[in-house]
């Protein structure tokens, strides 16, 4: 079995990468980072490592590089015989990898059955991926491609090991697929296939990330680096609670969970967060500042709608705040962030990025 995958940082020969190749298949990883190329194709194999008290470490073998830009023959070769086709890009850069898609799935015609799925942090990000590759080739290539869409969950730091592929991971991970969308018989182990992905996502997303988040955003104002460094701070740990109570109300109001499920759910996660073997930039968990006060991310929806419905969001709207003032000159989007935010000001940025109302704007810039 062959698989393609997109994005060889972090989650995707972190994580993506040893359930594939747990589940006994060829992978491809496909970047545009010349050094990890150079090192897959020397080395064909990596390893691992879980961030514990004598954490285990996995080889990763039967791997190669190719790059999407310049190597579109062994891509072509490889899309052609491939199984799956996994992406770890980011959200954005999805109609990029579109666009190096879809000449080479109009090329292999219909044959044996292929998923295609984005393993983001997005909601429904494999149909932002299918909408985008319908846009360049249209549908007809599509007989015998499932696109089903998925969660992922396992964190994966920044790090700089001496062997560059070498990778260190917490313990923890959960993939769920939507089953119904998949094509063909061969699932994968190791995968939590569901009828219905939203509950999961959302829960995923709004517990996860948004807590990530509120751990990052807050916890640089107080001048820290770290995850588990912010997480020492009673302080921190009350606001990340605060939020999290607010977003426990937008997932059981919409989804089966009960308080209960979600509670427990929500302290395995700060036990995450604490974890003291993995050192997690702030930078790296609040990168990405326009597109996490995107509409449908993980601040501003759960806050709309708790909003709208006159629940507690006062936490979420203190995020907002937080995540204004998030100081990472690394990152472009908080620069053109700034950049809106200082010639037009902040209601305007909040209500044409983010989509918020009147109200909800007036009570955010109470708190600036
Ligand atoms: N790191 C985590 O803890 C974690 C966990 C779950 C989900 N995710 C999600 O996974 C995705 C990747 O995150 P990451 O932490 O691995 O980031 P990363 O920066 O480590 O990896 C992204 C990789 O994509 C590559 N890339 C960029 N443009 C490309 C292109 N046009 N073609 C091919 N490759 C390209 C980059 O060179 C890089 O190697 C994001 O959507 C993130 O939200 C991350
Ligand atoms: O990857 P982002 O920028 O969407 O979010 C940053 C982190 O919250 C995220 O990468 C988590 O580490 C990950 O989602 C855990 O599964």
């Amino acid at each position: 079995m062959k698989a393609v995958h997109f994005g060889a940082g972090n989650i995707g020969r972190g994580f993506i990468g040893k359930v594939l190749h747990d589940n006994g298949y060829e992978i491809t990883f496909a970047d545009v980072n010349d050094e990890i190329i150079d090192a897959l194709n020397r080395e064909h194999k990596y390893t691992v490592h879980i961030a514990e008290e004598n954490g285990a470490a996995y080889k990763i073998s039967g791997v190669k590089g190719v790059h999407t830009a310049q190597d579109t023959e062994q891509l072509a070769e490889a899309i052609a015989e491939t199984d799956i086709i996994t992406t770890a890009v980011g959200v954005n850069i999805l109609p990029i990898i579109a666009k190096t898609i879809a000449p080479h799935l109009e090329q292999r015609g219909g044959g044996k059955p292929l998923n295609i799925i984005a393993c983001e942090n997005a909601v429904l990000a494999t149909d932002t991926l299918k909408a985008a590759i319908a846009s360049e080739i249209g549908t007809h290539a599509f007989s015998n491609i499932g696109f089903p869409n998925s969660a992922v969950d396992r964190i994966v730091p920044i790090q700089k090991n001496e062997n560059i592929l070498d990778v260190k991971v917490e313990s923890f991970y959960e993939w769920v697929i939507e089953a119904d969308s998949w094509a063909g018989d061969d699932k994968l182990d190791g995968v939590n296939y569901v009828p219905d992905l939203m509950p999961y996502i959302e829960r995923k997303l709004f517990t996860v990330n948004t807590g990530h988040a509120a751990i990052a955003y807050y916890g640089k104002t107080l001048g820290y680096r770290s995850v588990s460094e912010a997480m020492k701070d009673d302080e921190v740990v009350v606001f990340l609670r605060n939020v999290l109570k607010e977003t426990t109300l937008y997932l059981t109001h919409n989804y089966d969970f009960t308080e209960v499920e979600q509670s427990e759910y929500i302290d395995k996660i700060i036990g995450r967060f604490e974890n003291p073997y993995l050192s997690d930039d702030l930078d790296r968990v609040g990168r990405g500042v326009l597109r996490k006060l995107g509409p449908n991310d993980r601040i501003i929806k759960p806050l709309v709608y708790l909003h709208e419905n006159g629940h507690d969001h006062d936490a979420l709207s203190e995020l907002v705040v937080h995540a204004l003032k998030f100081d990472n000159q690394d990152d472009p989007e908080q620069m053109e962030m700034n950049q809106i935010v200082s010639e037009k000001g902040v209601s305007h940025f909040l209500s044409t990025h983010s989509g918020l109302e009147k109200g909800l704007l007036e009570e955010i810039k109470a708190k600036i």
